[in-house]
């Protein structure tokens, strides 16, 4: 179209041309009129086209073409393009803010729950080792994060209860050595114990959730038929009574 221009056109509306102004019609100088409302140029208005304007000899008109412009540098991208743009960068933007927003979270959740952890860590590390999900009671109503023994296993590690370490109100506590060589201090609840199932499963509960320096750690539990123990870590320095007696 435009090439038929450079011989016959005076006036290019309603021709329904695409895309930049050519710069070739500047040239045209038998184009005194020349009326680009209607098409759907865009960009900015070619230097020569400007210079023709501005000494008179053409009469350049564009209407409330949004798309043309005459200064080059300023000149604004047409309406579809900008919007096109606008989706390739908000859309990754926002995808990079909720990426972010996710990461610190995540993190900020696992640095709290690290601090809690360090708070209650078992000063024995066997603990995390050992499986968990156990109940006690058989109705959920316990969960364990410690070891099971069975009956038969307290008695190689007591070396069937060989050696009596004390006597509280649960029974004896003996003494006992692990597998791998970690003396323990084995509770045995006695028959005739005059404190029942209900203070040995809280005892057991606290200690298990429970964990701090000055507190006996707990590494293991027996329920075995009639059978209940907690196992724990052997205390080597003696009881609160011995220190104070001592004295
Ligand atoms: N972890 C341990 N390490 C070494 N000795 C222990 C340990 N636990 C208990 N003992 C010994 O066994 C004794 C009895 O302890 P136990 O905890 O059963 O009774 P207690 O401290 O009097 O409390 P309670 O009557 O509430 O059970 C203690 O006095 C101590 O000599």
């Amino acid at each position: 179209m435009i090439k038929t221009c450079f011989i016959s056109c005076r006036n290019l509306s309603n021709n329904n041309l695409v895309g930049s102004i050519p710069n070739v019609l500047s040239q045209l100088t038998s184009l005194t009129v020349l009326d680009l409302s209607r098409n759907q140029l865009n960009g900015s208005i070619p230097f020569g086209l400007l210079v023709r304007v501005q000494d008179g000899s053409l009469d350049l008109r564009y209407g409330n073409n949004s798309d043309i412009c005459t200064n080059g540098n300023s000149c604004q991208l047409p309406t579809k393009q900008r919007s096109k743009l606008a989706i390739y960068i908000a859309i990754p933007a926002v995808l990079i803010v909720i990426i972010v927003a996710v990461v610190l979270f995540c993190f900020i959740r696992r640095k709290c729950q690290g601090s809690i952890n360090n708070s209650v860590r078992p000063r024995n590390e066997m603990m995390t080792s050992y499986a968990s999900g156990d109940d006690l009671y058989g109705d959920g109503s316990l969960r364990l994060e410690s070891r099971q023994f069975t009956y038969e296993e307290l008695k190689m590690i007591t070396n069937n209860f060989e050696r009596v370490l004390g006597r509280g109100g649960f029974g004896y506590v003996y003494d006992g050595f692990l597998e791998d060589g970690t003396q323990v201090a084995v509770k045995l609840r006695s028959h005739s114990s005059d404190q029942g199932d209900k203070e040995f499963l809280a005892e057991a509960r606290i200690l298990t959730q429970i964990h701090h320096k000055n507190l006996v750690t707990m590494i293991g539990y027996c329920k075995d038929g009639e059978y209940l123990a907690l196992v724990y870590e052997y205390m080597s320095e003696g009881t609160l009574h011995d220190h104070i007696e001592g004295m």
